[in-house]
């Protein structure tokens, strides 16, 4: 069976060869949607033409997107790829253990990382989950090699169980969803400028894992709206109903 809608990111690189050897590895593994996100060079060059061989049409129709935000906007599973374990990150998981997200999503990404440096934690925050292909000591893969390799596990998972039909949230929705959070954590003074992002980073990391659908998404938003009007009516009545929780419940982080 074909990886029918899965998209293969790829994040700023920077040679067309890797490229076209990316596209050629999609084809080999029956992916299609080749995705840019700021790329530093021509991915129609002839020498990524060339190295892509029966996969240049995967180049032609290539997208690109100026963010990678922008890039999984309509995607609700994205995975991103690592060499690296970081220390700041949730440890990134070997990628058959994520078989059971592919098969629960109609729309996965891919997100693979420039070739001298990797993702970036800001990129890799975007991602419900990182997998890191298990190697020996040196553990940094040509990027097309890892295209291959781990397009090649969710195939594997894809042809194990039929897609769900269930409508997970797309990452724009979820990204949206976030927005909200941060914004109405700021509001009930939850969390600060200083401690803002790694309470979210956090909060992201434990609401990815549920594997949320468009319609919880919006429950979930409901939620924060009927906090965020609680709270400005008790200001324009000068009243607040009930006690903040202690300062050692909130602080996660
Ligand atoms: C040449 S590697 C970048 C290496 C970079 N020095 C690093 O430490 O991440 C280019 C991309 O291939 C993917 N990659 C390379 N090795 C990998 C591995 N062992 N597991 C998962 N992805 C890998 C990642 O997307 C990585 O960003």
């Amino acid at each position: 069976m074909p990886l029918v809608n899965l998209a293969v990111v790829l994040v700023s690189p920077k040679t067309p060869g890797n490229i076209g050897s990316a596209a050629r590895a999609m084809l080999n593994m029956g992916a299609r949607d080749l995705r840019l996100v700021a790329p530093r060079c021509d991915h129609l060059d002839s020498q990524a033409v060339a190295m892509a061989v029966h996969a240049a049409d995967l180049l032609r129709e290539a997208r690109v997107y100026p963010t990678l935000r922008e890039a999984l906007a309509d995607r609700d599973l994205s995975v991103g790829t690592s060499a690296r374990i970081r220390a700041d990150l949730p440890a990134p998981r070997h990628p058959a253990q994520v078989r059971p997200l592919v098969r629960a999503a109609s729309a996965p990404a891919l997100v693979f990382g420039p070739e001298e440096t990797g993702l970036v934690n800001s990129d890799l925050e975007q991602c419900q989950v990182t997998v890191r292909v298990p190697t020996g000591d040196y553990a940094s893969l040509n990027l097309a090699q890892a295209v291959l390799l781990v397009c090649y596990e969710f195939l594997q998972a894809q042809d194990e169980v039929p897609a769900s039909e269930r409508k997970t949230a797309t990452r724009e929705e979820m990204e949206a969803m976030y927005g909200h959070l941060h914004q109405t954590m700021h509001l009930i003074g939850y969390t600060d400028a200083v401690r803002a992002r790694h309470t979210l980073r956090l909060w992201r990391a434990m609401l990815d894992r549920a594997l949320m659908s468009s319609a919880e998404s919006r429950l979930f938003r409901g939620l924060l709206r009927q906090v965020e009007w609680k709270v400005r009516d008790a200001a324009r009545c000068g009243t607040v109903e009930g006690k903040a929780a202690p300062a050692d419940e909130t602080a996660l982080d």
